[in-house]
């Protein structure tokens, strides 16, 4: 893929800085911007909260997949849910056209930022505690991601900054190996 191009697609743990991060990335990359859980409520016309209480944690993770493999989307910034890294057909599609960003934080710092997590809608199974789920996730975040930024202990702007330095790195690198100059002739 020509990682020139195209989306760039947060993953990462409730409370790693999808949504938020995302908004400032999208203005500084002149992208446009999207949260694919504001997709699934306003479709669903309902609260994840109220899909996983009425539903279920797999119903949610079923509805979430469904739209992520429907998504098509160019030149945006995509907040994805943190249970997107369950469908590997979900994050083969959105890798088909972007970058993947994992927003690494340790559990003390997701646990910090989001403080009450009972009403976050989050796809997990009733008995499993919030490290549980961390540790569960941490290997599907690692193995999707093509970028990987530790974000623990550093503002928004700053993981915006280091996301568009790693994606420079990725450019020149191509380039270099492609044999383009920087005005992209060879
Ligand atoms: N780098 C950061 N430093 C401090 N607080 C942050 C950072 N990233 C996110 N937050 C805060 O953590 C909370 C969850 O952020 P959010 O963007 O909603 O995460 P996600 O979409 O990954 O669940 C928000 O209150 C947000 O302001
Ligand atoms: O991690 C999860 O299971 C979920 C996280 C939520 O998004 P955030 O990661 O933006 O909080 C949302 O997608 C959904 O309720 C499930
Ligand atoms: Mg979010």
């Amino acid at each position: 893929m020509d990682k020139n191009v195209s989306n760039i697609v947060l993953i990462g743990m409730p409370g790693s800085g999808k949504s938020t991060v995302g908004v400032i990335l999208a203005k500084k990359t002149a992208r446009a911007f999207v949260d694919t859980d504001v997709l699934i409520q306003t479709a669903e016309k309902q609260t994840l909260q109220q899909i996983v209480d009425k539903k279920g944690h797999s119903a949610l993770r079923a509805i979430e997949e469904a739209l992520l493999l429907d998504l098509d989307v160019q030149n945006h910034v995509i907040a994805t849910g943190g249970s997107a890294v369950y469908s590997d057909a979900a994050m083969a599609h959105l890798q088909s056209d972007g970058i993947i960003v994992f927003l690494d934080a340790d559990l003390a710092t997701l646990e910090q930022r989001v403080g009450d997590f009972s009403d976050r809608g989050i796809a997990k199974r009733p008995e499993q505690s919030f490290a549980q789920l961390y540790a569960e996730r941490l290997g599907l975040y690692q193995k999707h991601a093509d970028m990987t930024v530790a974000c623990a202990g550093m503002a928004q702007e700053t993981v915006c900054e280091q996301i568009m330095a790693k994606l420079t790195a990725i450019h020149s690198n191509q380039r270099r190996k492609t044999g383009y100059d920087a005005r992209g002739q060879h």
